[in-house]
């Protein structure tokens, strides 16, 4: 069984922890019974001794197989990962819905992306990484009653990414440390009305509102502060084509949008300003988390 699941950018600027839209850079792993456990890995974490000797991936199958099945059976996991860790690009949400996902595949059991996404829920409270991980496209999500509500808009062919990839990494959970604790109300009105702006934006199509509609007063100014080189990064995307340009996630990774006749262009302007980063551009995903049996 190969099951395949896309990178994820959150908060689009002032949506934070509600929008988040699926990349077309993926984590794959193969599983198959097998007399032993084993586990090898390409790509991204390969060199991560952890990624093999205590792996979320794993442990995450394990139990939820454990319980469909009560039966404990060893496997071979092999990993192919485009999606880099603790970045800012969804890594923990795309092994949660997929490691999920493959308990239930494995067995030859469906289950419907609505209850997979609601599954997901119990290991990232936030939903705007794992709905687009699960269902691909621009999503807008909230969790009403403990359970995901959410819209997903397709992204049309004209539009790529682009990412900016320092080499540090981020944790996510110490990055929403840094945080205020509380807000003013001039500021959540801002976020408010920026991030429904947005999702208006996206789905309407009105691509050149993005710019106006993408700001955010309540978590990217505290986050970048802490790595000042993004705001010049944020700044040479607008000059150079960017119809948006978003600290990704809690970061580091910066995400831009433009035209793919655009996008070229960009990639060269950040890569020749930023040459220490890693400069990509990418399509959007509209399919989401993916089973071959
Ligand atoms: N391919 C992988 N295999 C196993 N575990 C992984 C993998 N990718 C990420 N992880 C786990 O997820 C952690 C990173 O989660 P974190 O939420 O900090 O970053 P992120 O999900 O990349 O960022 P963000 O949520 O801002 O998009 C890693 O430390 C590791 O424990
Ligand atoms: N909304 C989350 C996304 C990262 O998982 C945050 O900004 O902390």
């Amino acid at each position: 069984m190969r099951i395949s699941v896309p990178a994820t950018s959150a908060n689009l600027g002032p949506g934070f922890d509600c929008l988040g839209i699926a990349l077309n850079l993926k984590n794959q792993v193969i599983i198959r019974p097998s007399k032993f456990h084993s586990v090898s890995l390409k790509g991204e974490g390969s060199n991560n001794p952890a990624l093999k000797d205590n792996n979320m991936f794993i442990s995450i199958f394990n139990d939820f197989y454990y319980n469909l099945t009560q039966k404990k059976r060893h496997f071979r996991f092999e990993f192919f990962n485009e999606i880099p860790l603790s970045r800012g690009l969804g890594s923990s949400s795309a092994v949660i819905v997929s490691a999920i996902a493959s308990a239930y595949a494995i067995e030859g059991i469906k289950v419907e992306k609505a209850r997979l996404l609601n599954l997901s829920l119990a290991y990232e409270s936030h939903p705007d990484n794992i709905t687009p991980a699960v269902m691909g496209g621009f999503n807008v999500a909230s969790v009403h009653e403990n359970e995901v509500k959410f819209i997903t808009k397709s992204i049309p062919k004209t539009l790529k990414a682009v990412v900016v990839i320092p080499n540090r990494p981020i944790s996510t959970t110490l990055s929403r440390k840094t945080l205020p604790y509380k807000y003013s109300k001039e500021d959540t009105i801002f976020n408010i009305s920026h991030s429904s702006l947005l999702t208006a934006a996206f789905m309407s199509e009105n691509w050149d509102m993005l710019k106006y509609a993408s700001a955010d007063v309540v978590h990217q100014q505290f986050r970048m502060k802490h790595m000042p080189e993004l705001f010049e990064v944020q700044k040479t995307a607008l000059k150079n084509g960017a119809l948006m340009s978003t600290l990704s996630g809690s970061g580091s990774t910066f995400f831009s949008i433009a035209y793919s006749e655009d996008s070229q262009k960009l990639e060269l302007a950040l890569k020749e300003k930023f040459p220490h980063f890693r400069v990509m551009s990418v399509d959007f995903d509209n399919n989401g988390v993916k089973i071959e049996i």
